[in-house]
């Protein structure tokens, strides 16, 4: 937020999240963090226990699409397959001046522009689920010709889930496949990891404690050093020890080739999502 918390409170918009699963929940929770009221803010779910659920949790009113589609900002976070369906249902509720972000994998703001009338502004952006925890890393990309203010206001509504980071939108496809996605992959490893410590005799919870601490640290370690990860791993790795013996063997089963495979196919299925 760049304004005195006082302006930012009197100039807040109101918001609605069309589609409040798990990613759209996870962006609610980081507009509240972000310092929206949770009266400013409703969702528009499909189930009366979802509305439950998330009026519980958060404090928020579940809304008709009608109602929900007429506010300021609306956050789209539907599965890609849903979408159409969605925005044919909001398009006559949704007012001129107002800004869509959508958070749909591999859709783009050309198709969501000509799904909604003149005038509104349509950002894409592709968080993560860590934004429920607000700590989070949303790329951002808004259609060509946007006016910057309406960028600012999607930039602001994120950064209550964590980073955001611009990025043009021919990259939005290969940005899904890496933080999109990401947390996919570093659970697994996570997971995978807890498991060989409970073969190596750990008890699981201290094997889960050990585990999650390495690499909530090692990211931390990362960003808050600014190293080059080569040179970070490096110096974990002494001459004959246990690191150099445990790396050669994540070399011979290919894991870096694994993990460019794994963002190419992730990045592949993006585009073909957009249709
Ligand atoms: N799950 C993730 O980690 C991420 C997901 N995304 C994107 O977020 C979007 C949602 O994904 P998820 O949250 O994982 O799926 P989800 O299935 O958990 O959530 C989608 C929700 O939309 C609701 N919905 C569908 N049509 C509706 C309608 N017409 N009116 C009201 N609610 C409706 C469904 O009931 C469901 O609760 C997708 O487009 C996905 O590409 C983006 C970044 C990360
Ligand atoms: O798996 C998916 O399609 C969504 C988009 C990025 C993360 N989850």
């Amino acid at each position: 937020m760049t304004e005195p918390d006082g302006a930012a409170a009197s100039a807040r918009p109101s918001v609605a999240v069309l589609g409040a699963g798990t990613m759209g929940e996870a962006v609610l929770a980081g507009v509240l963090r972000g310092g929206w009221a949770a009266e400013d803010v409703v969702a528009v779910v499909r189930r009366p226990e979802r509305a439950a659920e998330l009026e519980e949790r958060h404090g928020v009113r579940c809304v008709p699409l009608a109602e929900g589609a007429a506010r300021d900002v609306l956050v789209v976070a539907v599965k890609p397959q849903q979408l159409d369906a969605l925005l044919a249902d909001a398009a006559a509720h949704v007012r001129p001046g107002s800004l869509v972000v959508s958070v749909a994998a591999g859709v783009t703001t050309a198709r969501l522009a000509a799904a909604l009338p003149d005038g509104v502004a349509v950002v894409r952006a592709m968080p993560n689920t860590p934004a429920l925890v607000g700590e989070g890393v949303t790329a951002l990309s808004p259609a060509p010709g946007t006016d910057p203010a309406r960028v600012d206001l999607a930039r602001r509504l994120l950064a209550g889930a964590g980073d955001v980071v611009d990025v043009p939108e021919a990259s939005q496809d290969a940005a899904t496949a890496v933080s999109g996605s990401g947390p996919a992959y570093v659970l697994l490893v996570l997971e995978a990891l807890v498991e060989a410590g409970v073969h190596a005799g750990l008890p699981r919870a201290t094997a889960s404690r050990l585990a999650t601490g390495t690499l909530a640290g090692t990211a931390a370690l990362v960003q808050r050093t600014g190293e080059h990860p080569s040179l970070l791993r490096e110096k974990v790795t002494s001459p004959g020890g246990t690191t150099a013996a445990g790396l050669r063997k994540l070399d011979d089963a290919g894991v870096r080739a694994a993990v460019l495979a794994a963002v190419e196919a992730a990045r592949d299925r993006s585009r073909a999502l957009g249709g």
